[in-house]
């Protein structure tokens, strides 16, 4: 079954409607520029009345080694998310399970499939996957969080990626050479996971502004994104 995080949370309250919903995993977002920031006293406070079995992701951008491991341990948090482009090395003291993101360009993506015709991959600007396979085959992260970038901003965008185009399908093909469990994230809502898991057959999904209504979390749209994550789609699905 598809494992679900739900990411931005600010109150206990939010925290605690995802967890009644069935959710794996919550997201703290730990990035001081962003508008679903929280801070390490607060989210303290929230964490220290969860329910075992939910795991804690805290997550950071460009923050230094030390100070992540601070609120790591303050926090009670057990996974650190990378949406930085972090080179992961450096934290790899840091004792918690580590997720790192690649931030695509979604314009880029579908514009590589019509641009050449003998080379769909000429315009886009590919990852380092032998960085990942290495940091991956060394045991530096446990999991690879596929999010969209839009005019350079990364991380709660609410843009999807298209994951129905052709040059998808190598990126994911790439990605499920490192071996390690696979997480989609950019614009997904309670209408579209089905369709996107039917389609890039994740290990999880992660969503943060398709869970909203006018800025804030929603009860309804949480408990419905996750029904829909761990229910079976019935019409098949394949990649163009
Ligand atoms: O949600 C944020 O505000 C955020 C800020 C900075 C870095 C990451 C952030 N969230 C992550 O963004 C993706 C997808 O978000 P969305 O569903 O498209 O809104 C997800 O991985 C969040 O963890």
């Amino acid at each position: 079954m598809t494992r679900v995080k739900i990411c931005g949370i600010r109150s206990l309250e939010e925290a605690l409607w995802a967890v009644e919903a069935g959710a794996d995993a919550l997201g703290f977002i730990l990035v001081p520029h962003s508008k679903r920031y929280i801070e390490p006293q607060k989210l303290r406070q929230i964490t220290a009345h969860l329910p075992p079995f939910i795991n804690k992701v805290g997550v950071f951008a460009g923050e230094p080694p030390n100070r992540v491991s601070e609120i790591i341990r303050y926090c009670f948090l057990d996974t650190i998310q990378f949406h930085g482009g972090e080179p992961v090395d450096h934290y790899r003291h840091i004792k918690a399970a580590k997720i790192k993101v690649i931030s695509l360009d979604p314009q880029q993506i579908t514009s590589s499939n019509s641009g050449h015709p003998n080379n769909p991959r000429e315009n886009v600007a590919s990852p380092n996957w032998e960085l990942l396979h290495t940091e991956a085959s060394q045991g530096l992260v446990q999991g690879i969080l596929l999010d969209s970038t839009v005019q350079g901003q990364s991380g709660g965008t609410g843009t999807p990626l298209p994951w129905k185009e052709l040059h998808f399908k190598t990126i994911l093909a790439e990605i499920k050479k490192a071996n390690i469990p696979f997480i989609l994230a950019g614009g997904l809502h309670p209408e579209n996971v089905q369709e996107a898991i039917q389609i890039t057959q994740p290990y999880g999904v992660d969503v943060s502004s398709g869970v909203e209504r006018e800025g804030r979390k929603d009860q309804e749209q949480i408990t419905r994104f996750i029904h829909a994550a761990k229910t079976k789609a019935s019409k098949p699905q394949s990649i163009r």
